[in-house]
């Protein structure tokens, strides 16, 4: 089991708790969705899954070789090219420069921008550079792969097209993903399963698992989709209470 979260609590100072007894398994190659309202802890758990933040009670499993992470900000280096990007990944995981350029290509390919790869950031549309963030954090070569709300800021267009070839590259690659969002659609969209995150303790409230079925009907897709956002809805107002 890649991630295995037990009683989970995080407190920031003396404050009120962020997060408060959250606890979830994931799978080895599952595709999680966690969805939940803006300031709720989302962020904060996958910082804390990542190893960036300490949990200040319960414990956690998580990969020994840590994760990657994908934000929401593409933050790519804007002097150096898509693929300079890319191979800087590679070069800090230490593969060797001979390699380094092949495997770029390659990384570079299977986001579909195998023509861009020496354009800076700034010639790349929003969706180009989430492309080229997501091959970077495909470089890091780590199993476990953290998203944070990585395609909030994408037109509706761009963000279909890149649910589309994120599963591609998911049944690719066999990672195991943590995907954040407040979005009920993405999260039905590509989640195996949807975890529902409370506000003012973060807490696991419900899990909803999405099955094949919903891959092929629309309507039973749209069926969950109202579902968890009426659920979602009800947590926003007891929260705003
Ligand atoms: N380093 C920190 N110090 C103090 N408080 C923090 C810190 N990091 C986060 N918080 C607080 O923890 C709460 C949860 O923040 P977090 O960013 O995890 O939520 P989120 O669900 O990811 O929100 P959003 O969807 O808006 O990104 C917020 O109230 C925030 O102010």
């Amino acid at each position: 089991m890649p991630v295995v979260l037990e009683h989970l609590g995080k407190r920031f100072g003396d404050g009120a708790p962020v997060l408060d007894d959250v606890n979830a398994n994931i799978e080895k190659g599952e595709f999680v969705a966690l969805l939940g309202a803006s300031g709720c802890g989302k962020s904060t758990l996958l910082n804390i899954i990542a190893g960036l933040e300490a949990p200040s009670s319960g414990a956690l499993e998580v990969p020994s070789d840590g994760a990657a992470f994908m934000f929401q900000d593409a933050a790519l280096f804007p002097w150096l090219t898509a693929r300079e990007n890319i191979e800087l990944a590679l070069k800090l995981r230490g593969v060797g420069k001979a390699e380094r350029r092949a495997k770029a290509q390659e990384l570079l390919e299977l986001v579909h921008l195998g023509a861009a790869g020496d354009k800076r950031p700034h010639e790349l549309s929003g969706g180009m550079r989430q492309r080229v963030s997501l091959a970077r954090s495909l470089a890091q070569d780590r199993q476990l792969l953290l998203m944070d709300e990585p395609f909030a800021a994408l037109d509706a267009i761009t963000r279909d097209l890149l649910h589309d070839e994120l599963e591609r590259i998911w049944k690719e690659t066999g990672r195991t993903i943590v995907f954040v969002t407040h979005n009920v659609r993405e999260a039905v969209r590509l989640g195996q399963r949807v975890l529902l995150l409370s506000s003012r303790p973060g807490r696991v409230v419900q899990e909803w698992a999405v099955t094949e079925e919903h891959r092929t009907d629309a309507g039973l897709a749209g069926q969950l989709t109202g579902v968890i956002t009426a659920r979602l809805r009800e947590e926003i107002r007891r929260h705003a209470k």
